[in-house]
């Protein structure tokens, strides 16, 4: 695991759209996986001025979301189908229907994870994914005391997850879903590459866990540890719980 400390959001979003630009311009129809929250928008503006600039283009990408609330009607402005929409696909060159998500208005929710791991092993899983981290260590959705080696799976979200994403809900707790879609940890582990990005204090504890932990369920993160080729973009307020960061 590669870790590399930058002074602003804007710099860890150039560091993460360089890794992008350059598997688009060795693989332009690459499967890009896209992660919701506030961590990757700085990353979502480059890439879209990347793409007006001419320098990349997602018109053959296919992208696969990482997860999906449960419970939040169609056109619901937080359904991550939504904000996915909002923040990227309609800003960039990909094709309407070219960024899939877990079908969570499906009445089957057990047969929409099916689906959705069987779309992506048949599209050959992600060449990149891009990945957030929660305060409690979670990647995707996938909060602490879930398999190593999960598939996309129905997950509850923590009490913590619910109070920090009340912020996108007028700060009302109630209003945030209790269930989730979400690739499994094992789906995100079989992604050729990881990009995780970590701004802010919040996630001190949590980046310190990722870096410094022993690999445990209870530190959802920590099994990133084993990927060959994990990149972990933080910075210095998501750092400053390192040992090796600290003066
Ligand atoms: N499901 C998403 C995750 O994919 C995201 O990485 C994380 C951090 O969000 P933020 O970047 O807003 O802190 O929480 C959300 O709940």
């Amino acid at each position: 695991m590669e870790l590399v400390i930058l002074d602003t959001p804007e710099a860890i979003a150039e560091r993460a759209a360089d890794a992008i630009e350059e598997l688009l311009t060795a693989k332009p129809d690459a499967v890009l996986g896209t992660a919701t929250g506030s961590s990757p928008l700085p990353l979502y503006d480059e890439l879209t001025r990347r793409c007006e600039a001419g320098r990349i283009s997602f018109a053959r990408v296919t992208g696969f979301m990482l997860d999906e609330y449960v419970g939040l009607p169609e056109g619901h402005p937080e359904r991550y189908a939504t904000f996915m929409e909002r923040h990227l696909r309609s800003r960039v060159d990909m094709r309407p229907g070219a960024l899939h998500g877990p079908d969570a208005l499906n009445p089957d929710l057990q047969a929409a994870c099916e689906a959705y791991e069987a779309a992506m092993a048949a599209a050959g899983y992600c060449d990149l994914q891009i990945l957030g981290i929660g305060a409690d260590g979670h990647i995707g959705f996938n909060e602490p005391g879930g398999p190593l080696d999960s598939a996309t799976h129905i997950d509850v979200l923590t009490e913590q997850t619910r109070r920090d994403n009340a912020r996108f809900f007028d700060g009302d707790i109630d209003a945030v879903p209790t269930h989730c879609i979400t690739q499994g940890l094992g789906t995100i582990m079989k992604a050729r590459k990881l990009v995780l990005i970590a701004t802010g204090e919040n996630k001190a504890e949590a980046v310190r866990q990722l870096v410094e932990g022993e690999v445990s369920p209870q530190w959802p993160a920590t099994v990133m540890q084993n990927h060959a080729d994990a990149l972990v973009l933080v910075d210095p307020a998501a750092a400053s719980l390192l040992t090796a960061a600290r003066p």
